[in-house]
């Protein structure tokens, strides 16, 4: 199993009057190489989850394993040589006044402690260009650029790369293309494809266009109010319709999703 989660509890502000109990006992295995689309409504608590499962924030009740080890207790970075993640925001993946070369040389040590003052060898420079000619953008000859200066999609097909470069064990996406333009978002979901196919990762991504939740993966699954009420997998997920899906989450949550953002696929 490459990702188990045994009933995850999470509860923000507990004691007070703001308590929100968001995550209400979340279970969920994902066998190695399973590509899940996570959707839910506003604050139905998806990005909690994945912090629960980056390590970003502790359960308070619960466990989670990744690839067999049992990381509940394990910091964010200690979780780093583990799960590799990729945020909406393009500017928080990658280091803006770093060149591509410096930012490609700190992804080749995600997760290990080895010394800063190595530097970038001959060969790291051939692999950098290699992997960088894979985006087919031809960030491979601007190696000493500025990440500043690329557009969004490019630095969101960079970070993707980084987050990828040392095959992590899951690949979390937390509506990395939702900041770029439709075409450009395409684009980056089709490099997201590529590499996680190419690599045989295993990952889970939150996407607030049904669209894409049906499109992209082998399974989806939606959120809502903490906890999980569609689980739709093979044949079944791929004949789905964005309609089926909105009717499916009146059914399922007894509520309507009008004005909802995931009405916006
Ligand atoms: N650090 C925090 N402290 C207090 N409340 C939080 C914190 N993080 C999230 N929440 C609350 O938890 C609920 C779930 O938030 P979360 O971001 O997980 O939802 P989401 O499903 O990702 O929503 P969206 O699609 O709007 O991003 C929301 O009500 C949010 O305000």
């Amino acid at each position: 199993m490459q990702l188990q989660l045994k009933n995850i509890h999470k509860t923000f502000e507990a004691g007070t009057v703001n308590e929100n109990h968001v995550l209400k006992g979340i279970n969920l295995n994902l066998e190695a190489g399973e590509v899940v689309t996570l959707i839910g409504g506003n604050g139905a608590g998806k990005s909690t989850l994945l912090n629960c499962i980056s390590g970003a924030l502790q359960p308070d009740i619960g466990s989670v394993e990744i690839a067999g080890i049992d990381v509940t207790n394990w910091s964010n970075s200690k979780r780093a040589g583990l799960v590799s993640y990729v945020f909406q925001d393009p500017k928080m993946g990658t280091a803006s006044r770093l060149t591509i070369k410096e930012n490609m040389a700190i992804a080749n040590r995600r997760g290990h402690k080895r010394s800063l003052r190595r530097g970038v060898q001959k060969d790291d420079l051939q692999m950098m260009r290699d992997q960088l000619s894979r985006l087919g953008l031809g960030l491979e000859d601007r190696l000493t650029m500025e990440v500043a200066y690329l557009s969004g999609g490019q630095r969101q097909a960079l970070t993707l790369l980084m987050a990828t470069l040392l095959r992590p064990e899951l690949l979390l996406l937390d509506e990395h293309t939702a900041a770029l333009d439709p075409k450009t978002s395409e684009m980056v979901l089709a490099l997201t494809e590529k590499i996680i196919g190419e690599e045989k990762l295993t990952a889970l991504m939150i996407t607030h266009n049904m669209a894409d939740a049906i499109r992209y993966g082998n399974r989806l699954i939606m959120l809502h109010q903490g906890q999980i009420i569609l689980d739709v997998s093979g044949e079944e997920k791929k004949n789905l319709t964005v309609v089926e899906l909105i009717e499916m989450f009146k059914q399922q949550s007894g509520s309507d999703v009008t004005s909802d953002a995931m009405l916006l696929a």
